[in-house]
Formats: C-alpha cells, sequence, structure tokens
C-alpha cells in the first residue's frame, strides 16, 4: 500500500484575516470542516503569545470540533515555543501531536529551528510531560543531520524540516543546492527511528519537488500559501489541489 504523506492545514492566516474586525468569520472552525473534507488528514495552529492570529479560544474550539466522531483520525497539532503559558493551554486539550518551536515571542515567523544540545535538559523534561499526556512530540529542526540525532536523544518522537530556505532556494532556481542537505537530515531522522514532517512556506509549486527529492516525510503542514490560494480558488478546491500532489508524489516514489 502506498503511504501517503499526510497535509496538516495550519490555520494561521484564517484566524488573522478574522482578527481585523470584531467578527466571528472567516471561521476558524469553519475552514477546519471544509479543509477536512477535502482530504487534509490533520489541522495545525501556532498560537502565539500576543494571539495576533490563534487564540487560545481558537485552540478549545478546534479540539472539541476535533473530538467529534466524524473527524476520528483527523491529527490535531499545536506548534509553538514550550513556555509555562503554551504548555498549561496544550495541557488542556492534550492535541495528537506538538510541535516545539524555539520562537521568541516578537518573532515575526518561524525562521529557525532548535539547537537542541543547548536546551538538552529542558527539552528532556518537556517532551517527557507531553508524551505522558498522550501527544506526540516534533521537534522543528534546520536540515541538520546532527540535530536529527539530537532529537532522538532528548525524546522527540519525530522532527519537522523547517523548509522555509528550501522555499527561498526554489524561488532563485536553486533548489538542486540545498534539498541534499534534507534528504541527509530526513535520512538521519529515519535511521535514529524518529517520524519526519515539514514545513514553513511550502506551496503549490515547490511542494513536488521537496518530496521527490526527500524520503519518508509523513506530514507537511502548510498555512500562509495554502490560505492564499484558497483566497483564489476555495478552501475546497485548494485542498484538493495540494492532495493530489501529495498524492502523485507517493505513487511516484512507490
Ligand atoms: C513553525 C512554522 O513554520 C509555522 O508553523 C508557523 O506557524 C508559522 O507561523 P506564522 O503563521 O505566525 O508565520
Ligand atoms: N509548520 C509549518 C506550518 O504549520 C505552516 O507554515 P506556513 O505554510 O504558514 O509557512
Amino acid at each position: 500500500m502506498v503511504e501517503i504523506c499526510a497535509l496538516s492545514v495550519n490555520l494561521n492566516k484564517v484566524a488573522l484575516l478574522r482578527n481585523q474586525r470584531d467578527l466571528t468569520y472567516p471561521s476558524v472552525p469553519g475552514m477546519a470542516g471544509i479543509a477536512i473534507k477535502a482530504g487534509a488528514r490533520g489541522i495545525t495552529v501556532h498560537p502565539r503569545p500576543d494571539e495576533r492570529h490563534i487564540r487560545r479560544q481558537d485552540v478549545r474550539d478546534l479540539a472539541e470540533l476535533l473530538a467529534q466522531e466524524r473527524y476520528k483520525g483527523i491529527e490535531f497539532n499545536i506548534e509553538g515555543y514550550p513556555s509555562d503559558d503554551f504548555l498549561a493551554l496544550v495541557a488542556e486539550v492534550e492535541p495528537d501531536q506538538v510541535t516545539l518551536v524555539p520562537d521568541a515571542p516578537d518573532q515575526r515567523t518561524s525562521d529557525h529551528g532548535w539547537d537542541i544540545p543547548l536546551h538538552e535538559e529542558r527539552l528532556k523534561r518537556v517532551i517527557a510531560k507531553l508524551k505522558r499526556h498522550g501527544s506526540r512530540v516534533s521537534l522543528f529542526i534546520d536540515a541538520d543531520p546532527a540535530m536529527a540525532s539530537a532529537a532522538r536523544a532528548v525524546g522527540a518522537d519525530r522532527v519537522e524540516l523547517y523548509t522555509g530556505p528550501y522555499h527561498h532556494a526554489f524561488m532563485e532556481g536553486r533548489a538542486g543546492e540545498i534539498l541534499p542537505a534534507y534528504r541527509t537530515a530526513a535520512e538521519a531522522a529515519l535511521a535514529e527511528g524518529l517520524g519526519v514532517n515539514a514545513g514553513h512556506d511550502l506551496n503549490l509549486d515547490n511542494l513536488g519537488g521537496f518530496l521527490t527529492a526527500v524520503p519518508g516525510v509523513a506530514e507537511v503542514s502548510i498555512g500562509h500559501a495554502l490560505t492564499a490560494d484558497a483566497l483564489v480558488m476555495g478552501m475546497d478546491a485548494t485542498v484538493r489541489a495540494y492532495v493530489d500532489i501529495l498524492t502523485r508524489s507517493a505513487r511516484a516514489a512507490a
């Protein structure tokens, strides 16, 4: 059976648009429902301390939605820096996956992976607690095989490869120069028994090339470009377009 990489739709930018008025639309849970019906196998949110987009209540509302029997098997992935507030929110909803990201509170967006050895003891403690509460734990890392090995040592289940640099190289016609590093990092993670996720600035143009070059990616989380595409094509057609790429990539690799 062909393993198709799962699409987890990041709803940060739906929430960002909603927050511009004291209104309830575009609806975060509503967009989640459309995305899932169109073939998304997960929903991702990244609640930031300033609640610039995803609010704490969005996390609670999505957890309640995805607990419904009709969404059995759809994964909830919460990303963020392991602050006390973030960990308290995660403990409330106990998502399927927590992706720990080394972002400062005022960071405009995520733009680097963990230096795991520098934070080894704290990551070990946090990861052990999250796993005790039943969440799979993924660490956001750069395309560095050493970080893949370090992730195993602190108890992570997966790594998420930060694909921002891939996007920029792709835009400059240099994808071939950078993809070997992602392949090596993915292979190192798989050799450690870790799952491999990927995300940040993936889009309809660069996704296929990444999956062709990098083996064993279990999940891609995509939000910014996907939301922009949905403004043009609608959420249903957009998710179907991304899922089609994932399906074609899996069949080509089989
Ligand atoms: C970790 C990562 O690359 C994304 O998950 C992150 O959610 C992007 O955050 P913004 O949507 O706030 O840019
Ligand atoms: N982890 C990546 C993610 O959830 C979405 O990143 P982006 O597609 O908004 O850049």
